[in-house]
């Protein structure tokens, strides 16, 4: 089976307190972003081992703690899985707050639900995502969602950016979710996200915003520097997605968003959502 796990970005982002298990609360709008991995997921003969081959962008760390994988040993535990052997090629940046690891993780639950008729449902998947991390569980049902508490408990919303032409510029910063969550002050929103989204796109420059990226730019101004030039470039709302370092610009009314220069060891991706 060939599932193709796509990315996320965060319209708004808000850390709102300190939990007792040591995470902080969160209020965030995901939006799915079709920039996307690809994840083959086959079954191995009985008598052999469970592979993970990997391709394209290099992801540090020991295999064996690939959220691919670790998405299969999960679900190894309450089900008599065979082994399987899966291929992922990279292609999303990492640790650019596009969420692709947890993407990753998603659509192997997804994956090995269907390829081995375990019937397990949405509500389920959702159960064992956020065990492999705090994004995760978005990518089970995947569309846009207002995400509070660890960012892992969703409402519905009704935006719709389908459509929108939209440039993500990654600017090989990788950027540590666990250093970005040290580096905030947790605060109580000066608006309303919910609210503020309900207004046309051209007010949220005033009124959405991302804490991380207060946070984050004095001490890497390379973040601010891509924003002003997708700004002057004629984006209508620009923004570091969840702990960065991608930063994104929405261009609505274009069809695809107007070509830039980056310079060589940046990753951009345009398109539309
Ligand atoms: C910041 C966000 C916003 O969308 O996304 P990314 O920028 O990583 O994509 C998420 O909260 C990232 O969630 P995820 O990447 O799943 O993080 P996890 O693996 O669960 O946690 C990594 C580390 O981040 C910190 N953490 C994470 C989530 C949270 N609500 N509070 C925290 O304090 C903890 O130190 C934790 O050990
Ligand atoms: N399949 C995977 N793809 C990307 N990163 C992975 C994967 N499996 C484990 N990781 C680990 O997860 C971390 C980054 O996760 P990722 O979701 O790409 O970033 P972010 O949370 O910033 O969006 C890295 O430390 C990486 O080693």
């Amino acid at each position: 089976m060939l599932v193709f796990p796509n990315a996320k970005l965060n319209l708004g982002l808000y850390i709102t307190g300190q939990r007792p298990d040591g995470f902080r609360n969160l209020e965030s709008v995901f939006v799915p972003l079709p920039w996307c991995d690809a994840l083959e997921v086959l079954p191995a003969a009985e008598s052999t081992e469970t592979t993970l081959a990997l391709t394209g962008i290099p992801i540090p760390g020991d295999p064996a703690t690939n959220l691919c994988h670790r998405a299969y040993e999960l679900l190894r535990t309450d089900f008599n899985l065979p082994p399987i052997r899966q291929h992922l090629h990279k292609v999303v940046p990492i640790g650019a707050g596009l969420g692709g690891g947890s993407a990753d993780a998603a659509f192997a639950l997804r994956a090995l639900n269907e390829l081995f008729e375990l019937d397990l449902s949405a509500e389920t998947l959702v159960g064992y995502a956020r065990r492999l991390g705090s994004d995760c569980a978005f990518f089970i049902a995947n569309k846009p969602v207002f995400a509070y508490e660890k960012g892992d408990v969703f409402e519905e919303i009704s935006l719709n950016l389908t459509g929108t032409a939209c440039k993500v510029v990654y600017p090989g910063l990788h950027i540590s979710t666990a250093e970005a969550y040290s580096r905030v002050t947790p605060r109580t929103p000066r608006h309303d996200l919910r609210e503020a989204l309900r207004q046309p796109m051209e007010t949220w420059r005033e009124t959405v915003s991302n804490d991380f990226e207060d946070a984050l730019t004095p001490f890497y101004p390379v973040l601010g520097e891509i924003k002003e030039q997708l700004y002057a470039a004629g984006a209508t709302y620009v923004s570091l997605s969840g702990s960065g370092s991608a930063v994104y610009g929405l261009f609505p009314g274009l069809e695809l968003p107007p070509k830039l220069d980056m310079p060589n060891g940046y990753l951009v991706w345009d398109g539309r959502l």
